[in-house]
């Protein structure tokens, strides 16, 4: 063997291991890359699914998440659903609750109330007890003081009227038409003194007062107690005011077109017609026969007597002048007064005969003094019996002689006037009474015998009125006539407060046909009085009349049915 090697040998030999070398590192290298390449594919794989899971992690979680909100959402809802419901059956709770307490208390106020108004109620009927107890007791004292010999007096206060703001808004000033008197209690009246620039002056009068509101029922209420002596004494009962105050409204009442021949409705009665349907109730009461009664009605028209019933031959009214005759007994009368039962037609007729004439107040007015008078004549138990044994001794001729008179003349009989009354009797203006007529009145027993008389004396005085009020002529001769007598009866009743020794009875044809009414019977002056300032004179002249009428002490009024030498 050469010891010797080529070089080139081994280089190539060299070469060819590093070749060899190098392929087997290379094929390395791409054996590392292709695991290289693998391990990223791995990798990324992984991490691809990774990705995936992280993805499907969050996914899950958000949804899990979504759920979550979702189940809170929902309780959210479930509880603001169950809060609500919750409310609401609170408030239903807390409202049935107060419904319950209202109630409660609504029921409890209920029975409060209850028992006020049933406490009020009984005060109230304890007041009004203690009031009428009172009322009748004022009443007694008041007829205490009659028997006495007191006038009586009453004022009625009229309500404002359409005529009292018509003229005072073309004549006069606006404050005319304010009203001034006024009805404080039961029996005080205060009058209101306005003048300008000064302070308000009130005068108070003390009398039993009827405010406006009073119906005329409740006025005759107030009035009928002293009718009930009526058939023991002579009653008076008269309205003085001024002109428009409202007394013949008082004492006739207001007649309505369309009232049946101009009776007023019952409601609108005034005391005339009220107090003769209560004299005849009175009758009623009393034994068949023992009670009769005469109407008379006259007025004193320019002072003058006119009876407004008299008749001539025709049966026409004459409105006849009467004169006063002054009897023994000291009654003054009118002759040739008639009589008759049927008391309201008569009165329907009254006004149409009775001096009208309209003033500046209202054109209704009366120009005259009305007298109705209501004779009472009154049996006693003797002459009762006497006359029924004439009746039955009557009736066995009649019966025997076929005779017949009609009830009427024996009425007469009775009613006839007593022999102490020198009357002169007119058989023409009697046309349904004439005791000189009469068949059936003989024999006749006196009077004095057998009956008394009492009278009803129902008065409408004429107003009282200015003379500055612009009349003229016949109007100035009447207003001027109203008022002399109107004065001479305020004299007559200023001389009996003062108990002077002289009444002059006579200054008037007024006075002196009253003169029994005032002098010797139970007498109650009606003061009418307007309410407004324009009137204010008049209504304070008129309450004054009232104040001296209080102060009247006469002597007390004779009881009729006493006996003769008693009187
Ligand atoms: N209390 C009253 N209620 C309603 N109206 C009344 C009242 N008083 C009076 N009158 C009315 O007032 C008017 C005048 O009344 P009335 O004729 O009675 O007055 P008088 O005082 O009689 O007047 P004169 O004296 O002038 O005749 C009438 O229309 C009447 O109806």
């Amino acid at each position: 063997m050469p010891l010797f090697v080529n070089r080139n040998q081994m280089f190539a030999h060299q070469v060819h291991l590093l070749e060899h070398k190098l392929r087997s590192k290379e094929e390395r290298i791409l054996e590392l890359e292709t695991k290289n390449a693998i391990l990223h594919l791995r990798l990324a794989e992984s991490l691809s699914k990774l990705r995936y899971h992280h993805e499907e992690a969050s996914k899950a979680q958000k949804e899990q998440q979504n759920h979550r909100l979702a189940q809170e959402k929902w309780r959210l809802v479930l509880t603001k659903q169950l809060s609500e419901v919750q409310l609401k059956q609170g408030l239903r709770e807390v409202f049935a609750v107060y419904v319950k307490f209202a109630t409660e208390f609504e029921e409890q106020r209920k029975q409060l109330l209850k028992t006020r108004i049933t406490a009020l109620e009984h005060s109230l009927q304890e007041e009004t007890e203690k009031c009428r107890a009172e009322r009748q007791r004022r009443k007694e004292i008041h007829n205490t003081l009659e028997l006495r010999g007191n006038i009586r007096v009453h004022c009625r206060v009229r309500p404002v009227l359409p005529f009292d703001h018509i003229r005072s808004l073309t004549s006069e000033s606006l404050t005319s038409s304010e009203e001034v008197v006024h009805a404080i209690s039961d029996d005080t009246v205060m009058v209101n003194c306005l003048k300008s620039g000064m302070p308000v002056q009130s005068k108070i009068f003390e009398f039993e007062v009827h405010v406006p509101q009073d119906s005329q029922d409740a006025v005759f209420e107030e009035v009928k107690p002293l009718l009930t002596s009526l058939l023991d004494y002579n009653v008076c009962i008269m309205a003085y005011g001024q002109t428009g105050s409202g007394k013949t409204h008082t004492m006739m009442g207001s007649f309505c077109q369309g009232e049946k021949v101009g009776i007023p409705q019952e409601t609108q009665q005034g005391i005339i017609p009220n107090a003769a349907a209560e004299l005849f109730r009175l009758i009623s009461e009393k034994p068949e026969d023992s009670h009769s009664v005469e109407v008379s009605v006259m007025e004193v028209y320019n002072n003058e007597v006119y009876d407004l019933l008299a008749k001539d031959e025709q049966g026409n009214p004459t409105c006849q002048r009467c004169d006063i005759i002054t009897t023994s007994s000291g009654i003054s009368d009118v002759p040739s007064l008639t009589s008759a039962c049927e008391m309201m037609l008569i009165i329907s007729n009254i006004q149409k005969l009775r001096a009208h004439c309209p003033n500046l107040v209202h054109t209704e007015s009366s120009r005259s003094h009305l007298i109705v008078t209501l004779t009472v004549s009154s049996k006693s138990p003797n002459a009762l019996a006497l006359r029924r044994l004439q009746n039955a001794k009557r009736n066995m001729q009649r019966s025997t002689q076929q005779q017949w008179w009609s009830p009427r003349c024996r009425r007469a009989n009775i009613t006839s006037h007593g022999s102490s009354d020198k009357l002169c009797g007119s058989a023409a203006s009697s046309p349904c009474l004439s005791p000189l007529q009469s068949p059936c009145l003989s024999p006749r027993p006196s009077i004095s015998q057998t009956s008394f008389r009492t009278r009803l004396r129902l008065v409408d005085l004429a107003g009282s009125e200015s003379v500055m009020s612009g009349v003229s002529g016949a109007a100035l001769w009447e207003v001027s006539c109203i008022n002399r007598s109107l004065s001479a009866l305020s004299d007559v009743l200023s001389a009996l407060a003062e108990q002077r020794p002289h009444i002059p009875y006579r200054n008037s044809k007024l006075t002196h046909v009253l003169q029994d009414a005032i002098g010797d019977a139970k007498l109650l002056v009606m003061l009418c009085v307007s309410p407004t300032q324009r009137y204010i004179t008049e209504s304070l002249q008129t309450l004054g009349l009232g104040t001296r009428a209080r102060q009247v002490q006469k002597a007390a009024p004779r009881k009729k049915n006493s006996s003769p030498k008693a009187k």
